[in-house]
């Protein structure tokens, strides 16, 4: 049993319409980690339950309850739990996306409008914030269910949907939904595997299946003194300048090779085996791809497998911003009275959020003493998420291998993925099931970054990639 060729024909024929969905779903600016945007959120929510209604779907909001953003207490926009078919002859598939984006101004360096999809027909792809991470793929298995409603043709498994609003925001509230949906009798009991189409191929040519993907711990570092801004002429060279102190600790925390300088976080790392060096080695890549899609020749090393070690089985760390600094053009003369800055630990097995906090608590504490500051020092954790590594053998990643063999005439490569989607680790402990990463786009694809795009081949190809995966899922009993 293979995917009909009229869905596929459908998929090819339908471009237009599909095109005309992703468009109307970048144009709702569903940024989770804004507070002002949190209305646009709610929009994207109710315009998904919209669509998958008119297409037979059977769709709950699940109400996460509340959460402290920007010194507001706000509503957690929903989970969307969704289902259609319920053939017990059938495997049960879960799919999960999600619906919110990283924030995205014009004045951040985007050639276009971020939240209007905008096609570059030279390059023959489509810029707009979500177009790749994640509204593309989502939308993607919208079309999947409209070409087998409006083709006639039955689905060939049972489909339950979880869509969140929180994933670019650390999935506040969904791990406990999880757990309870997935006691017997519940909405996720009886699930069979788990499909993510949340991460990107590699490189800009082969595409690929992903088995692994690293955690996250997010935190950030207040330094507060003066009760104001002061002028730096009359207050430089005679306070602690909270500024000063925050950038003497965030040197410390990373070395520009990448080198992470908070003790004991390398000793929790895996060991490397040979097989698992030899894994790296097949892989189809080379520094050139990190270059082209980083826009720049920057790759640490000239060693392909030390650059495909460091994205997929060490750890790192990034710095991303202080927040109170003076940024604006011009030369303001500030001493900022309170700064924080904000960095990042990607994980890999065996750490954990709670081991990497409390190694990163009493390092940043120590480091903070010996400045002999009288400023005042807190550290956040914001959130975080746990590594996930599954098995690259399951019938799952079977399933999606024939399919992207059949839709891309190539073999995939087999990856693990540099980000995080905290809520994958939860669905393979509180279901017990393969999950599988089905990439739609390119290594290039810019997400959470300026003109994020996705090729229009990604776009339709992965439709039917996606399509064909259902159809080779129920080949897999
Ligand atoms: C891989 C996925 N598409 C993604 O972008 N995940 C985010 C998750 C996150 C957590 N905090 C903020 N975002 C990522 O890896 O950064
Ligand atoms: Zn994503
Ligand atoms: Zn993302």
């Amino acid at each position: 049993m293979s995917v009909p060729s009229k869905v596929t024909d459908y998929i090819a024929q339908n471009e237009a319409a599909f095109v005309k969905r992703l468009s109307d779903a970048v144009a709702i600016p569903s940024v989770s980690g804004d507070a002002a945007y949190r209305q646009d959120v709610f929009k994207m929510a109710d315009w998904i339950k919209n669509e998958l209604t008119a297409l037979g779907v059977t769709v709950n909001f699940k109400d996460l309850g509340k959460q402290v953003l920007d010194g507001q207490t706000i509503q957690l926009p929903p989970a969307i739990l969704a289902s259609i078919g319920s053939d017990a002859n059938k495997p049960t598939v879960l799919l999960y996306a999600h619906y919110d984006v990283q924030p995205a101004l014009k004045s951040d360096g985007w050639n276009t409008e971020p939240f209007e999809l905008v096609f570059d027909e030279k390059n023959d792809r489509y810029y707009g914030r979500g177009s790749t991470d994640d509204k593309g793929p989502l939308i993607g298995w919208i079309n999947v269910l409209e070409a087998h409603v409006k083709t006639g043709t039955e689905l060939p498994v049972n489909l339950k949907f979880c869509f969140e609003g929180m994933e670019e925001s650390g999935s506040e509230g969904l791990d406990e939904l999880i757990l309870e949906e997935s006691k017997p009798g519940k909405f996720l009991h009886g699930v069979d595997c788990v499909c993510i189409s949340d991460n990107y191929w590699l490189n800009t040519r082969t595409p690929c299946l992903t088995y692994g993907l690293r955690g996250l711990s997010y935190f950030k570092l207040t330094i507060s003194g003066p009760a104001r801004d002061l002028h730096s002429g009359v207050f430089g060279g005679t306070v602690h300048e909270p500024m000063t102190d925050l950038i003497t600790l965030m040197s410390k925390l990373v070395t520009p090779d990448a080198k992470i300088l908070i003790p004991g976080v390398y000793e929790l790392v895996a060991p490397l085996t040979p097989q698992e060096k030899a894994l790296y080695d097949a892989l189809d890549y080379g520094i050139s791809d990190v270059e082209q899609s980083a826009g720049a020749k920057i790759a640490l090393s000239d060693d392909k497998i030390k650059v495909l070690m460091g994205r997929m089985r060490e750890p790192s760390l990034s710095l991303h911003g202080i927040e109170g600094a003076f940024y604006s053009p011009g030369a303001k003369t500030v001493i900022p009275a309170s700064v924080a800055g904000k960095f990042s630990l990607r994980l890999v097995p065996n750490q954990t959020p709670d081991k990497i906090e409390q190694l990163v608590k009493a390092y940043v504490t120590s480091e903070f003493q010996k400045l002999n500051s009288k400023n005042k020092m807190e550290l956040e954790h914001l959130h975080g998420g746990e590594p996930w590594v599954d098995d690259p053998n399951h019938w799952n990643f079977q399933a999606a291998k024939r399919a992207t063999e059949a839709v891309y005439k190539k073999t995939p490569d087999f990856t693990r993925e540099g980000g995080s989607i905290p809520i994958t680790i939860s669905f393979s402990r509180a279901l017990n099931v393969s999950v599988v990463l089905l990439p739609m786009g390119r290594g290039d694809d810019g997400a959470h970054s300026t003109n994020e795009k996705l090729d229009r081949s990604n776009y339709l190809k992965g439709t039917q990639l996606l399509g064909t995966y259902l159809w080779e899922v129920a080949n897999k009993k």
